[in-house]
């Protein structure tokens, strides 16, 4: 098999604050793999964003990465010094698309001109090459070409958006990594920039990660996934294998709270509970206190990521090979019969 494109292994980020320090991500572990469409989710605080931005070295001033690494092609990035980072890495080979990246793009520069100043920070491309390129990325993500000529501010939210997207694909990164691109815009906008997603990954030749909250995005979407609980990887592999057959019990609840085609008449459910604070030492699954099925030995130690058989699944919950059995039964009688879940 081939090397990945991106390494996350056993990755640890912690922030200092004067409450003391948050774990935010604990012994975290996936790939991605070239031309991979892959999803991470997981519910607000989950720590998507975290892991994203040290991906590029863009933690916020509190935060570091304490244990792990981050390979890019097989080189370790999380020790680079910022000045290799923004040479080598950053747009070049990596490009990320914050949260609220509406207002990046400078409001007084028409879009032609920005493209023309970042070629010449970048690359030693012609004034022609640059406009080329930003022309050839706008009819990528659905714009008309002629459009480069204008100012951000005559675009609606979507366009602004898909502006964005052509911007990030500028340097020709093979990785790019989109954290919630669609959520500020209506239904039928999100549509669109998913679609243009798509064809982006094969135009352009690229990986996409996309950060949602939404599973029903990924499973549209996406070819692989990994979904965050708590800062813990929960489960991580396939989409199809994934949607077909979870095996943890987070995903396994987040999957029958997405409307199915096949069971249009089985009730939605909620997850319950809140996630933790983590504020101490991440020593155990961050979805005990909330699963329906935990045990004491839940929270004993932290469950590591096992492979699932010999496919491409990997889950955290030391039950997996239980979970199709106890989501059949009510959570309520699993809960007493397996010596309860209250790990207050
Ligand atoms: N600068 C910071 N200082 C202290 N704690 C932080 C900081 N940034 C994030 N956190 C905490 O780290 C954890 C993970 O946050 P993160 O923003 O990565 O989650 P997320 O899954 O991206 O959530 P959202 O979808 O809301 O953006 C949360 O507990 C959050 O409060």
């Amino acid at each position: 098999m081939s090397e990945p494109l991106l390494e996350i292994d056993g990755l640890d980020i912690r922030y200092e604050t004067k409450d003391g320090e948050i774990h935010a991500v604990t012994d975290a572990s996936f790939a991605i793999d070239t031309n991979e469409f892959f999803g991470l989710v997981g519910e607000s605080g989950s720590g998507k964003s975290t892991i994203a931005k040290s991906i590029i070295g863009g933690l916020d001033d509190n935060g570091s990465v304490t244990a792990g690494e981050i390979r890019f092609r097989g080189e370790p990035i999380h020790s680079m010094t910022e000045r290799e980072l923004s040479e080598r890495i950053r747009w070049k080979e990596i490009a990320y698309i914050p949260q609220a990246s509406m207002n990046s793009l400078d409001p007084i520069m028409r879009l032609d001109k920005q493209a023309v100043e970042l070629a010449k920070v970048h690359t030693d491309w012609s004034k022609q090459r640059a406009i080329d390129r930003l022309t050839e990325l706008f009819e990528v993500v659905g714009l008309p070409g002629e459009r480069i000529y204008e100012y951000p501010h005559q675009f609606s939210g979507g366009m602004q958006q898909r502006a964005i997207i052509a911007f990030s694909l500028f340097l020709e990164p093979s990785l790019l990594i989109a954290d919630e691109p669609t959520t500020a815009l209506d239904v039928i906008m999100q549509d669109q920039i998913l679609t243009h997603l798509k064809s982006i990954q094969e135009e352009e030749d690229v990986s996409i990660v996309m950060i949602t909250h939404d599973i029903s995005v990924i499973f549209e979407n996406c070819d692989s996934m990994a979904v965050l609980h708590g800062g813990q990887v929960s489960e991580l592999g396939d989409v199809t294998r994934m949607f077909d057959s979870p095996s943890h019990p987070y995903s396994y609840l987040l999957q029958q709270a997405f409307p199915d085609i096949r069971h249009p008449k089985r009730d939605l459910s909620v997850i319950e509970g809140q996630p933790p604070q983590l504020q101490d030492e991440v020593d155990y699954c961050t979805f005990a206190n909330r699963c329906p099925w935990s045990t004491d030995e839940c929270v004993e130690s932290r469950p590591p990521l096992q492979a699932v058989g010999d496919d491409n699944q990997y889950t955290s919950c030391i039950r997996y090979d239980e979970i199709e059995e106890l989501g059949h039964r009510s959570p309520e009688n699993t809960r007493s019969e397996v010596g309860g879940s209250n790990h207050e």
